[in-house]
């Protein structure tokens, strides 16, 4: 494709992305279906030139206050530039088919106007931008991110403007982590152990993992190393009776069924049938058979009454912000508001107050979310022990200890000692945003 017509479509994504009308991978999905003749180089160039308009908006809004011609082109010059650059940067400036390296791609796509302007934001210094367009954070975010993290919002705000790293989970029902890494560098895909998940491999780059066998059969999945502790934590054993009260499309619950061993019940619920049935050719990859997926009206079904008492372990993974996953979905930061995060934290108190129900005297509860606001972790872990006193907390820093997790402490925060929740950080932990409270049913 040349590099104009890239460059054109590239402006079309991004246009349609910025509407904030519907989550932007699920835009970006939409486009390549409707443009099947797109190779796979023109797919990253156009998701990732998307992507970084939408982690950079508030830097590239002001920037695009000068130039001309549509404002969506200009934006997408912008992030076309620097995608490029980065790519260009990662195969050390070779030259592609036609003897063209990034520089000369950018030049050819741009008109002679296009790029003098490009020329002149490239020479605007750090030390000259506003603070919004440093951190490129809606101001409603800034305070609360501030208010925890003091001095390393910088890095935080950093952080969040990267892709995020790709994680793979190993399925510990048939496969062990350095096999399966040694057999992922056999394939030509190198990987290094995670450093707190004892199941995660971290990969390079981003390869294409459908045609890989460790893939189809079921011996790694997809999944972030935070994601992979939260489900570690609800620590299920062999002949359980589980609950995963929002299991969505069974991320979490794959990880809790091989933990299980393949034995007892695992029960997968949610109000999504249709994320749910996204479940279904994972479960079938994974060989579990102890999983029951069931779609619920909402958290006080008839369904869910009849466990109550009955379950070893509940996790609820709750419906939430996602602002800890701003390095997947920069989207969120533009769509989400205070409001939608008060509504959120209502659902969120319901929905553990009524799968709290489920535990039996001596079981084990735990919350999470991909939330980095106290409002939608801590304040709903503390009223919910505050109004139960049934629960005992338990503390996540020797959760994690039983678990082996190597230095689990220093994913942990709150409490006298610092160590009651898991509070993972992008920029200290190399995951997403992530919280998890945990507590014992007293007997
Ligand atoms: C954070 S996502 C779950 C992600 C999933 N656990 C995973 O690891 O892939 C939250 C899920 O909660 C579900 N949900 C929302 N309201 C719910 C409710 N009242 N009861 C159960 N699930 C609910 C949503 O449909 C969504 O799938």
């Amino acid at each position: 494709m040349h590099p104009k017509q890239l460059l054109d479509a590239c402006a079309e994504l991004v246009k349609r992305a910025m509407t904030f009308e519907h989550a932007a991978d699920s835009v970006v999905s939409y486009f390549f279906r409707e443009n099947r003749y797109l190779g796979p180089r023109e797919r990253a160039t156009l998701a990732e030139t998307t992507y970084t308009v939408l982690r950079k908006k508030l830097l590239f809004e002001g920037l695009a206050h000068s130039g001309s011609g549509p404002r969506e082109r200009r934006l997408a010059i912008l992030g076309f530039a620097a995608v490029l650059r980065e790519q260009g940067k990662k195969q050390g400036n070779v030259k592609n088919k036609d003897g063209q390296d990034s520089e000369t791609f950018i030049k050819a796509a741009l008109t002679p106007q296009e790029l003098k302007w490009l020329d002149a934001c490239d020479n605007i210094k750090p030390e000259e931008l506003m603070e919004s367009h440093r951190h490129n954070l809606p101001e409603w975010l800034v305070e609360p991110l501030k208010a925890q993290v003091g001095d390393e919002f910088w890095a935080l705000a950093a952080s969040m403007e990267k892709a995020a790293p790709l994680d793979l989970r190993v399925n510990a029902l048939n496969d062990k982590p350095a096999e399966v890494r040694k057999e992922l560098e056999k394939a030509g895909i190198k990987a290094k152990p995670t450093p707190f998940s004892p199941l995660g491999l971290r990969v390079d780059g981003k390869p294409a993992l459908a045609k890989v066998d460790a893939f189809n059969r079921g011996a790694i999945e997809v999944q972030d190393e935070g994601s992979q502790l939260l489900a570690l934590m609800l620590d299920a054993k062999r002949g359980e009776m589980v609950v995963d009260f929002c299991a969505g499309a069974g991320g979490k619950t794959l990880a809790i069924g091989a933990s299980m061993r393949n034995t007892g019940r695992l029960y997968a619920f949610d109000v999504s049938g249709h994320r749910l049935d996204a479940l279904k050719p994972r479960l079938a990859r994974s060989g579990l058979s102890n999983v029951h997926p069931a779609a619920i009206a909402h958290e006080r079904d008839e369904r869910v009454k009849r466990l109550a008492g009955k379950i070893d372990r509940v996790l609820v993974d709750a419906p939430c912000s996602g602002l800890g996953t701003l390095r997947r979905n920069p989207d969120l930061k533009w769509r989400q508001s205070p409001k939608a995060v008060e509504e959120l934290t209502v659902k969120q108190a319901a929905i553990l107050e009524s799968s709290a129900r489920l535990v039996k005297a001596g079981g084990r509860l735990i919350y999470a979310t991909c939330s980095i606001l106290p409002q939608e972790n801590e304040a709903i872990a503390e009223a919910f022990s505050a109004a139960h006193p049934e629960f005992e907390p338990l503390n996540a820093a020797d959760v994690l200890e039983q678990i082996k997790v190597v230095d689990g402490e220093k994913l942990c925060s709150g409490g006298e000692d610092g160590k009651l929740y898991l509070r993972l950080w992008p920029h200290q932990h190399e995951t997403d945003g992530f919280f998890a409270a945990a507590w014992v049913k007293k007997a």
